[in-house]
């Protein structure tokens, strides 16, 4: 039974497949109210409120994904997660359009003091002149971060005849003139923008990315929002830069603190705001529920999520591909580990064939998992099995080959070993699963099972039967036994695979058969 915590308000109809499944215990808790069984959490969804903490982390020895209803990640300590194997995922669109229209509400009431007239009416004031205000069309409006809100706001702008200039440093030309936008560095930008709005992830790069260095770069009189994230226009320097009437007004939707109790911008007439409320649309929050109740269920079902932040993203169509890879590519790693008890150099990976055309890098990252392991512990998974790798010193490479050997696909690994090397080669096959067709340069065909015995031994008559009759005569039924060597006489090889485990002692008599020259016990 997996144990979920839904530490913050996220909407219930949205978690259907999760209440659904028998193998899951959704508890909806905060932090604090759930603090007597953190130890048991296996999961935990959050929205922005709940702090994910490496120290809230190693409350939970348990935790295996967090998973964020929405897109802003910075209330988890994300290298933390990455460092315990702790997958991370998102719902990286379902809030975009809510998130979109919300900045431009705020553009259109900064715009026309509707907020400030509101409430003067509401006072019983009737103050027309004290409200006029300016219209968008012709204006220019300036987007920091032009990914998927910022792309929904230049949209809206332009419906309303505005120019869009925009800043994102990793904006293709492509995609510019597909969105018809001019794409200029910052310092261009900002002097020629009435509006800017910034729209950019919370980074060590963006905090403070507009501050009053930047202001005073821009026309006297600008209009700014920030509808992001706290920080990213620095909070005093906007309030500095507001006071002398450089910038004419400001519309936030997110503050450093939240909530910004007693906050000095808050006090200023020209100054409109809400409670952190882009997403907070009916439709944006069944959205994300729905998106990361998926992932977790996905991720528990074990298979590969698709929007995670410490993973590399995954389509759909990719997901397709790579699924009967996954497995065969951590056994292989396994196997590879358990036969090379050893310090380890390098680990390199060569994909060959038309059905293994797609990004690797998932594959990789699931076969050094399944190296890592039996070494390490069972918290090694695709997230910090590349991490756990480097910090062993271990080299790790990947390679495309053309020549998959006459098979629609082969996977080949290649272990360096202070003392040794070993190799081995897998293949996929539909409708008959997985084979691994090549150990240590000896062909082979066998299918990774749970309990394996590698045996390599001196190519004589008699071998096979003595290995069979010491399994024998200690009650051990054989299931499976392939053979391959090289050349009559040389170096052979047989795998065999048990329906139990095997005992270590096994090991002690058969390596009373002087004709052994290695042997590993396989457990997958
Ligand atoms: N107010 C809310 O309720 C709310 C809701 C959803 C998202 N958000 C926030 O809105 C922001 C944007 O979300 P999104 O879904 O569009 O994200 P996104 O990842 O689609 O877009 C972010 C863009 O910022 C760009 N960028 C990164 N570093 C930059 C830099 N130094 N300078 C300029 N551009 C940079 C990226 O290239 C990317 O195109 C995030 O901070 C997110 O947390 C807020
Ligand atoms: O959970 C929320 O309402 C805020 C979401 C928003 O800030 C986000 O980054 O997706």
């Amino acid at each position: 039974m997996y144990r979920i915590l839904v530490a913050d308000a996220i909407k219930p109809e949205g978690l259907g497949p999760l209440s659904e499944a028998s193998n899951i215990l959704l508890i909806q808790k905060t932090v604090e109210e759930a603090a007597n069984e953190l130890d048991q959490i296996d999961a935990i969804l959050v929205r922005s409120a709940t702090k994910v903490t490496e120290d809230l982390m190693n409350r939970m020895p348990q935790l295996k994904i967090i998973a964020r209803a929405g897109v802003g990640v910075d209330n988890i300590d994300i290298p933390a997660a990455t460092k315990r194997g702790i997958v991370v995922v998102n719902a990286p669109d379902g809030n975009t359009i809510s998130t979109a229209e919300h900045t431009f509400a705020m553009m259109a009431s900064l715009m026309r003091h509707i907020p400030q007239a509101y409430a003067s009416l509401k006072n019983g004031e009737w103050k027309r002149s004290s409200y006029t205000g300016t219209e968008l069309r012709s204006k220019t409006l300036g987007i920091v971060g032009f990914g998927r809100i910022g792309g929904e706001i230049a949209k809206r702008a332009k419906v309303f005849g505005m120019e869009v200039i925009v800043f994102d440093p990793f904006l293709t030309a492509d995609r510019a003139k597909k969105m018809s936008v001019t794409s200029l560095p910052l310092d261009k930008l900002l002097p020629k923008a009435d509006i800017i709005t910034v729209h950019t992830p919370l980074t060590n790069e963006t905090r403070g990315l507009i501050n009053k260095e930047k202001l005073l770069t821009c026309k006297k009189g600008v209009y700014v929002l920030n509808c992001a994230r706290g920080g990213i226009l620095d909070e005093d320097d906007l309030y500095e830069m507001i006071v002398k009437g450089h910038v004419a007004g400001a519309a936030l939707d997110v503050f450093v603190e939240e909530p910004p109790l007693g906050h000095k911008l808050l006090e200023l007439d020209n100054v409109i705001a809400t409670p952190h409320l882009g997403a907070s649309t009916k439709e944006a929050q069944l959205n994300v529920a729905v998106q990361v109740a998926q992932e977790v269920l996905t991720y528990f079902e074990g298979n590969p999520v698709s929007s995670s932040i410490n993973l590399p993203a995954i389509s759909k169509e990719v997901f397709e591909k790579v699924q009967p890879f996954y497995q065969l590519v951590q056994q292989m790693g396994s196997i590879a580990s358990q036969c090379m008890k050893e310090g380890i150099q390098e680990i390199s990976v060569t994909y060959a064939g038309e059905s293994l055309d797609f990004d690797t890098a998932i594959l990789t990252k699931s076969l050094i998992s399944g190296f890592f392991k039996s070494r390490v512990d069972a918290s090694v998974n695709e997230v910090n099995a590349l991490l756990i790798a480097k910090e062993r010193g271990i080299t790790v490479g990947e390679k495309i080959s053309a020549d998959s050997l006459g098979y629609s696909n082969l996977i080949s690994l290649k272990v360096k070993g202070d003392n040794r090397e070993l190799t081995i080669s897998g293949t996929y096959i539909e409708n008959y699963g997985s084979r691994i067709v090549n150990l240590n340069g000896f062909k082979i065909d066998f299918h990774p099972e749970e309990n394996l015995l590698y045996i390599q031994h001196t190519d004589k008559p008699g071998v096979i039967g003595n290995v069979g009759k010491i399994l024998g005569d200690h009650e051990v039924n054989i299931a499976t036994m392939q053979v391959g060597r090289k050349e009559a006489g040389g170096e052979a090889i047989m795998v065999l695979s048990f329906d139990k485990p095997l005992s270590d002692n096994m090991k002690q008599f058969l390596k009373e058969t002087e004709e052994i020259t290695f042997m590993a016990l396989i457990s997958l």
